[in-house]
């Protein structure tokens, strides 16, 4: 049996880890890690600074080797699959702003995404019709995102929170079944917090959404599934009100909780 097929029922598992664990010149960063993310659920990673969330990331879209344990996507082992060939099979992370053209406009940066390997790029030998479906797909992505009014702005006039909703859309382009969300809500205010929490909330009704936040009431409002990190290992998982009511996860965020 499968590790996916071994999970317990619910919606349909899209990425599993099993035993997953990296060691740094023989410290343990990241130890004995079981992940299972859901279809359509938003899978929160959350933990205290050093717990090993950025180390879990890298392992799973295949930045890092890991050391021990298994990866499947999609019900296909990727323990030892490229990075690039990962993401080609639909395991995407989202990186920051700093993916997004400043000088071009929303529109332009979207389509450079979808002219990106995995992107609708296979299509460049049909011109026209290759345009046509570029520029309704980009259309769409940018309507899908909230981004319609903002569609002929130039990436850097836009606000904090929409140059992220920008890079989440450019992302999207790739058409992941798995997206990977690194601190999405970082640095943000109220208003953009609750603007790309909806956003989220939405791109994952049909796909899976895997993120590290630090913004707890972020993760209590739309996170189905929390997994809680101390020193590399899994203390507490389930939803938010159950890890919250752990007395390890109490202890481990002991003055830095809500
Ligand atoms: N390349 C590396 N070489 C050695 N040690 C590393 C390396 N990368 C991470 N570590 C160590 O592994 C541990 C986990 O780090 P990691 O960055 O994954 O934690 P994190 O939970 O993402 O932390 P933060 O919330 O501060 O970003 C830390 O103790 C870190 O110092």
């Amino acid at each position: 049996m499968t590790a996916s097929a071994a999970a317990q029922s619910g919606p349909r598992v899209v990425l599993t880890a099993r035993g997953l664990g990296k060691d740094f010149a023989g410290f343990k960063a990241v130890n004995n890690v079981d992940l299972d993310v859901r279809h359509a659920q938003i899978h929160a990673l959350i933990g205290p600074n050093g717990a090993g969330k950025t180390t879990v990331f890298n392992l799973l879209t295949k930045f890092l080797q890991p050391t021990r344990g298994r990866i499947e996507l999609l019900g296909t082992d990727i323990t030892r699959t490229k990075p690039d060939k990962v993401a080609r099979m639909g395991l995407v992370r989202s990186f920051q702003i700093s993916a997004v053209f400043p000088h071009l406009t929303v529109l332009e940066n979207v389509r450079v995404a979808l002219q990106r390997p995995g992107g609708l790029s296979t299509q460049f030998w049909r011109p026209l019709s290759s345009l046509d479906r570029l520029n309704g797909r980009a259309d769409q992505l940018i309507d899908d995102l909230g981004l319609s009014e903002y569609r002929d702005a130039r990436a850097a006039d836009l606000s904090y929170g929409r140059k992220r909703v920008l890079e989440i859309a450019t992302t999207l382009a790739l058409e992941p079944q798995v997206l990977l969300l690194d601190e999405p809500m970082a640095g943000m205010g109220q208003e953009d917090v609750r603007m790309v929490a909806g956003i989220i909330r939405d791109v994952a009704q049909d796909r899976a959404v895997l993120m590290v936040e630090h913004n707890l009431n972020v993760v209590a409002d739309i996170c189905d599934h929390v997994t809680v990190l101390q020193r590399g290992e899994i203390i507490a998982s389930g939803d938010y009100a159950r890890v919250s009511a752990d007395p390890r996860v109490r202890t481990a965020y002991m003055g830095n909780e809500e």
